[in-house]
């Protein structure tokens, strides 16, 4: 895992960080480590995630899971950070096994998604840190209507994953479903390296220990200071940049394989950095595919931005034929990953020309240790970033008015905020 930041620097870019800031600011990040790590040594709320290489036991989730080896598909019914980590790993990762994930309570696709799936060869994974929120509970009541109207014995193909306590603890307990723990002191959007990602790979045949490795070698990296330690580095970056104006955060990954890792970093950034005023933007990009939609924007629009671009070094590759076709000639023999490449360094370099932020993040390759080493080092700037910006990285409690208001429209209790949705302001125009 590699992090440049060169392109970062004030004498590239504007919004840009002075070298001496960055001096300056490894000052605070040796005592945002010292916490860090006194949060890790005592398993405080939070900082528990950043074990997670070293606590998860990769043996415990293939034992849960291989009572499902013969599944030719795995649906994940979870939200959030119980749905993105693992669907990050399923859509990185190439597998026998089909793997759907209803993250989203849409009538139209839930429907079509089990009209075409076979229920019968599916393998049902509910995933709820809480085991309360209303979009997974309704969802996987919807599938076990579907697989009993199919004739499936729901309970011979669900297993849970979820807290302590809560519905679906009471329903594992119920059914006798097999059930994974979800690690105490990790919020969701930092769970991906436990029970509530790996499980999904475990029974798509991947190696959730070269995962755990990739991400292990990323925690021995955390150190004193950001210049050891490529994750500290990146969430410095950002901080700086925020700082002095870059409030939006482009996430632009160069390969398909990594467009669920940006809407995983998306809740991971927002989820944890926004508060009390404060906290990037993140931005879901895809490279090459957005320099034709976004790239006029990140050159000539407002300077409050960065782009975070992220490639692999080593890719598969794809041959493009010769070709006598009239000005094609220079594609011709070349292969698609030559041609991604330069557009990664034309685009990062075009922003640089504009005098626009941006930082490069790089991995070996898309595999199971690369994706590991990504999601730690993402994971772990976020935790520093959080400690920069002195907010309660590990708490989400905005999200909480609205899960009440629609509570209460829904007549599962009386909540003050679901009258205030009623005396919403209209000025309507049809
Ligand atoms: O795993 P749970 O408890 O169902 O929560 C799902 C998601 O909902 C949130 O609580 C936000 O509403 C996220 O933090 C979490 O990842």
């Amino acid at each position: 895992m590699r992090v440049d930041l060169g392109n970062a620097l004030d004498t590239v870019a504007s919004p840009g960080i002075p070298r001496d800031a960055l001096d300056r600011l490894d000052e605070r990040v040796a005592d945002a480590h010292e916490r860090i790590e006194t949060g890790r040594e005592n398993h405080e709320h939070g900082y528990e995630s950043l074990n997670l290489p070293q606590t998860t036991d990769a043996d415990e989730i293939r034992t849960a899971v291989e009572s499902f080896a013969d599944a030719e598909t795995v649906l994940t019914v979870g939200i959030g950070g119980s749905a993105l980590g693992a669907a990050t790993l399923a859509h990185g990762l190439e597998s026998d096994v089909d793997a759907y994930f209803l993250d989203n309570v849409d009538p139209e696709h839930v429907s079509s998604l089990l009209d075409s799936i076979s229920l019968s060869d599916t393998a049902v994974n509910v995933v709820s840190r809480s085991g309360t929120t209303a979009e997974t509970l309704a969802n996987f009541l919807a599938v076990r209507d579907a697989m009993e109207s199919d004739g499936v014995d729901w309970t011979e193909q669900t297993f849970v994953t979820t807290g302590e306590e809560g519905n679906l603890r009471n329903l594992a307990e119920r059914h006798d479903l097999p059930a994974l723990d979800v690690p105490d002191g990790v919020p969701g959007r930092f769970s991906v390296l436990s029970t509530v990602g790996l499980a999904c790979a475990a029974i798509q045949g991947h190696d959730i220990d070269a995962v755990l490795s990739g991400a292990q070698a990323e925690a021995n990296r955390l150190s004193g200071s950001l210049f050891d330690s490529p994750a500290y580095a990146y969430g410095t970056a950002c901080y700086a940049l925020d700082e002095r104006g870059a409030g939006i955060n482009a996430m632009m990954p160069y390969a398909e394989s990594l467009e669920t890792f940006a809407e995983w970093y998306a809740q991971l950034w927002a989820e944890s950095l926004g508060k009390d005023g404060l906290g990037q933007t993140p931005v879901r990009a895809l490279g090459a595919t957005d320099q034709h939609s976004q790239l006029q924007l990140y050159r000539a629009g407002p300077r409050d931005k960065m782009v975070t671009f992220v490639r692999p070094t080593e890719r598969e590759d794809c041959a493009i034929p010769e070709t006598d076709l009239p000005g094609l000639e220079y594609l011709g023999g070349q292969n698609l990953g030559t041609l991604l490449d330069a557009e990664f360094e034309a685009t990062e370099a075009s922003l640089a020309e504009s005098s626009q932020p941006s930082v490069r993040l790089e991995i070996d390759r898309v595999d199971e240790y690369g994706l590991g080493e990504l999601l730690y080092c993402l994971e772990a700037s976020c935790v520093l970033a959080g400690e920069l910006y002195n907010v309660e990285t590990f708490i989400q409690p905005a999200v909480e008015w609205g899960k009440r208001a629609a509570r209460g429209l829904l007549g599962g209790g009386d909540f003050d905020e679901a009258d205030s949705v009623a005396d919403k302001s209209t000025l309507v125009i049809e």
